[in-house]
């Protein structure tokens, strides 16, 4: 079967951990172009990748049947400003706070949209996204934008765009929780006496060993956490100063504030363009 060509507008760090997936599944880099306007970074992505990148989206989306809009969310509308994409092409956006329709204010109706949420991880093939189009969308454009995101990670889809915010809040902003966890653990692991290397090291590790540990047997991390914690020991103490001191009191809140900051992009986007 003919491979489809994609097209990318902006080729940064996103861009660059889609495009990466798609040639490890596969993906011919002839059928790949990307539009960035940075030289350098433009001359970064042929070496690293053997595509075609020009300087403008409108040199790459003619004769594309999926186009990724991957620019930050204050460089959209200009970057879409007066392009013209083919008929029933495939729109994947993974900007942050960008309505499908404000994306059909500046694309017009001739495009099918779909409005996505991906992760950093997608850099190494680890990522998760959260995908959303209206209910009229053809399969073949679904099953074209799952082929992109896949190629990142998982995916899972969405029944209402509203979701996309909660996406952001618990796996697209997500990473950084897990660093900040890993961060003060470090730094607490330095109060108890540890050299910086030595906490750095220790907190580092457990975070990956508890990921890989908690993918690859599949036990609800509820229980593998109840594994840990033996009666009237250590872990029992720690998690008991990390209940009361509101733990999970403060992750709703703060899921909450980056669910509410995602939906005031939109807005703001909405209004300004
Ligand atoms: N970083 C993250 O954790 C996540 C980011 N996102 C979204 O992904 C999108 C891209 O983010 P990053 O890759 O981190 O940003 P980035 O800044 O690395 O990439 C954006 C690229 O677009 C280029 N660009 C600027 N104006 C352009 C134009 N007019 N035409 C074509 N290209 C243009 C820039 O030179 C840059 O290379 C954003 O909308 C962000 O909301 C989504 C999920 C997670
Ligand atoms: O912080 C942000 O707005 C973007 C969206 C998800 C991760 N980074």
């Amino acid at each position: 079967m003919m491979q489809p060509t994609i097209a990318f507008i902006g080729g940064g760090n996103m861009a660059a951990a889609l495009i990466g997936g798609l040639l490890a599944s596969g993906h011919s880099a002839s059928h790949i172009r990307v539009a960035e306007p940075f030289a350098e970074r433009a001359d970064w992505l042929r070496r690293q990748f053997g595509i075609d990148v020009k300087s403008s989206a409108a040199e790459i989306v003619r004769g594309s049947q999926a186009v990724v809009l991957a620019v930050k969310p204050q460089q959209m509308a200009e970057a879409l400003s007066g392009l013209k994409l083919d008929k029933g092409a495939t729109v994947v956006s993974i900007a942050a706070g960008v309505r499908l329709s404000s994306l059909g204010d500046l694309l017009g109706d001739q495009v099918h949209l779909v409005r996505t949420m991906p992760n950093t991880p997608a850099l190494y093939q680890k990522g998760i996204t959260g995908l959303y189009t209206p209910k009229g969308t053809p399969d073949a454009a679904r099953e074209l934008a799952d082929k992109i995101l896949k190629a990142a990670g998982k995916t899972c889809w969405l029944e209402n765009e509203s979701d996309i915010d909660a996406v952001t809040a618990v796996s697209g902003s997500g990473p950084a929780y897990f660093f900040l966890l890993t961060e003060v653990m470090r730094e607490a692991g330095e109060k108890l006496g540890l050299s910086p290397e030595i906490a750095a090291e220790l907190a580092q590790q457990t975070f990956i060993g508890a990921a890989e540990m908690a993918a690859k047997t599949g036990i609800d991390v509820s229980t593998l956490r109840a594994q840990v914690t033996s009666k009237g020991g250590t872990t029992e103490a720690a998690l008991k100063a990390l209940e009361s001191g509101g733990i999970r009191a403060i992750f709703e809140r703060a899921l909450r504030e980056a669910a509410d900051r995602g939906r005031e992009l939109g807005e703001q986007f909405a209004q300004k363009n």
